[in-house]
Order: C-alpha cells, then structure tokens, then sequence
C-alpha cells in the first residue's frame, strides 16, 4: 500500500469516465455504500456557484462512504438544491444503500459536466466534516494524505447535482479498467 497521494499518483482516478461505482466495485468481490447523512443544509458558496442555484433555499446533502470487501475508499458528498428532489431528482429520496450510480449513467436524459480535480485544504469545512463521519464510520482516523478529489455536476431536465469525491491515497496506482460488458452476477446494490 502506498501512502503517497500526490495529484500525480491518484491522476487515473481523479481522470476516470464513466461510473466510479463501477470502477471500485472491479477491485474486490464486495462493493458497499454507506450512507451517512442525507439531510436539508444551508447553500454552501461553492455549490450555489457549481449548481447556479438561486440564493434562497436549501441544498440536500447526502454523504457515503464507498467501500470494497470492508475497505474504505472513498468519501463522496452530492448536492442539489432542494426543489429539484421534488422534480427530476426526486428518486434520490428512496435510494438508501444503492449506489447513486444505479440512477445517472442508464438514463439518457442525463448529462455529466467535465471532471475538476482538487485538493482539499486541509483544515476546511469538507476536510473536517469527512474526517469526523469517517471516524464514526470506520473507527479509524482518515488518512493525513486523503486530500484529492474531483467535482462534477450532473444535470436531468434542467436541475443539477454535483458530486464531489475524495480519494483514500491507497488507491494510488490501482485502476481496474471497466469493460463494457455488464456484470452477469447481479446483486441489488451492485452498480
Ligand atoms: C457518481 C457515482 O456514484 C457514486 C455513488 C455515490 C452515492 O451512492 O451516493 C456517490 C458518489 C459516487 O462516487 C458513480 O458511480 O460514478
């Protein structure tokens, strides 16, 4: 395991098309989503700005960790404003445990913005927000060097959510490709 997480190291996941979900769930027999919180919060200055949301409202927050064979890789938080949960992102409500994945790449009618990667500040509200659902979560402190992630924004009908990522630094170098076939073995939650 490497414990190295340059921009560099993690560039084939911070770069990678296609469902992230799918991705991890190729690295192990056992792909998990740990939801977190999914709840109502204040618009935060960098989400109004990747949303265009209007000033007034909420967004909804939902915050996972994504694990494979019980190991914790990645901490992922979405965002939408709160009208579009009643519109085109309403079946965000009932999705529990099932990866969000299961509802953006099988729908033609959505669209992915390019892939931005950045490094967290160490000591800002998402780094410390993780840091603390991560300890709650796994028992284990989260790693000093989990610092890389990547925002995009998918869109349906008009209405935006953007996803944020970050990258445990284990994951350096270990990039399974994604075929195009589908998984034959199908479980309810597999992406
Ligand atoms: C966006 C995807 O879905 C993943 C699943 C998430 C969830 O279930 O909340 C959150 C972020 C993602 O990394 C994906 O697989 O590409």
């Amino acid at each position: 395991m490497l414990g190295i997480a340059s921009r560099d190291s993690l560039r084939k996941w911070l770069h990678a098309p296609g469902s992230l979900s799918r991705r991890l769930a190729r690295l192990g027999e056992r792909f998990e989503v740990t939801v977190l919180s999914q709840r109502t919060a204040p618009l935060r200055a960098a989400e109004l700005k990747a949303l265009g949301l209007p000033r007034r409202g909420c967004t909804v927050v939902r915050e996972v960790i994504l694990s494979v064979d019980g190991r914790p890789l990645v901490w992922a938080r979405s965002s939408l404003h709160q009208s579009a949960l009643a519109g085109p992102w309403r079946a965000l409500k009932g999705l529990g445990p099932r990866p969000l994945a299961n509802l953006l790449y099988a729908d033609p009618r959505v669209r992915r913005s390019e892939l931005q990667p950045r490094r967290l500040s160490r000591h800002g509200h998402t780094r410390r927000q993780m840091q603390k659902q991560w300890l709650a979560a796994t028992g284990s402190p989260a790693s000093a060097q989990m610092l890389w992630s990547r925002n995009s924004v998918f869109s349906r009908c008009g209405a935006q959510l953007r996803v944020m990522e970050l990258f445990v630094p284990e994951l350096a170098g270990n990039m399974p490709t994604v075929g195009r076939v589908r998984c034959v073995k199908r479980r309810n939650n597999r992406p």
